[in-house]
């Protein structure tokens, strides 16, 4: 098969806004190398997408990547981007699939946002028994562990109706929100600005990956992974291969709120936060551990899920229903 430029790249993505963007940003990074590329976007309405319940009874969060795995697995693409995020960690990568490229990490805080006119600015502004609008397991056990009073309930869609239902220009079921919480990152992609709180790293542990584009191919194809790998970022590379390796020892379920966040000290230096919390955040292990020989993040990683199981993470991940 031709290499590229002659090659066109066909990228798998899911059909939301906010991953078309990420995926448009991947290729102008791609063409930073390869001016020449020529690129097939394909988009997927997953399973995830379409279903707007509860994703842990469909199978969990896994279903965003899943089917443009068996696309990238069968040949029908030639890579994935996928929000690393939203990449299961108790399992491993379809077979024959790999990583060949994290792309920059930016700011990886999440944003609580209020409803236009409602004149709230900050978390504790909100009045006691406040509904916060959020899905995300991880989310609900921060808000509560800083708020317990607080409502946290699930909404699901895209980002710009997620906004359009905070402010009341779509239906919600009856609920009348007071905020809702999302991803910095994702909110900067999209072009939207609009007021917020930011909340900090003690309020609110990120997400294992967050914010982190990774671009997927076959294992079999060196063409597509040497293209990929120009535009890999060495050190966000290793961040996430230290909280994917928590992650992944930790062993939990769609329904554990699961915390990591590694950076990397000016001298090189890694160090990692971890966090597992029960569904309300009243009951937690945190750790945190520093790399201090500058070695494998790999190990870093399974440092830090040593000491949470030790901190009695498996029983807070075993208690919650799933
Ligand atoms: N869960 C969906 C999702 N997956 C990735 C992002 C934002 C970008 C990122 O953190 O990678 C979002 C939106 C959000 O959580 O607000």
């Amino acid at each position: 098969m031709a290499d590229f430029p002659e090659r066109t790249l066909r990228i798998g993505t899911r059909s939301s806004p906010l991953a078309l963007t990420q995926t448009d940003m991947v290729i102008a990074a791609l063409r930073q190398h390869e001016p020449e590329l020529q690129t097939e976007v394909v988009p997927v309405t997953t399973e995830a997408d379409k279903w707007q319940g509860d994703l842990a009874q469909l199978g969990g969060k896994g279903l965003y990547v899943r089917e443009i795995d068996t696309m990238l697995q069968r040949g029908d693409i030639d890579a994935a981007v996928h929000c690393v995020k939203d990449v299961p960690g108790d399992v491993p990568l379809p077979r024959g699939l790999i990583f060949a490229a994290y792309m920059e990490r930016p700011d990886v805080r999440d944003v609580l946002l209020f409803p236009e006119g409602s004149g709230y600015t900050s978390l504790a502004d909100l009045p006691p028994g406040a509904i916060i609008l959020s899905s995300a397991v991880r989310r609900k056990a921060q808000v509560l562990r800083a708020r317990p009073d607080l409502k946290v309930v699930r909404v699901r869609g895209a980002i710009g109706s997620r906004l359009e239902k905070l402010d009341g220009k779509r239906k919600l079921d009856g609920v009348k929100p007071d905020g809702m919480i999302l991803a910095v990152a994702g909110l900067a992609r999209l072009g939207i600005e609009r007021p917020g709180y930011v909340l900090s790293m003690d309020e609110m542990l990120p997400p294992v990956g967050a914010g982190v584009l990774g671009l997927e191919c076959r294992q079999d194809d060196p063409a597509v992974g040497a293209l990929l790998e120009k535009v890999n970022h060495p050190k966000t590379q290793r961040e996430v291969t230290a909280e994917r390796v928590m992650l992944h020892g930790l062993r939990g379920h769609c329904n554990s709120p699961i915390a990591g966040y590694c950076t990397t000290e000016g001298d090189g230096q890694l160090s990692l936060r971890g966090m597992v919390f029960d569904r309300e955040g009243s009951k937690f292990a945190n750790v945190m551990v520093w790399d201090e020989h500058q070695g494998d993040p790999a190990v870093l990683g399974a440092r830090a899920c040593a000491e949470l199981l030790r901190q009695g993470a498996r029983d807070i991940i075993e208690g919650i229903p799933h």
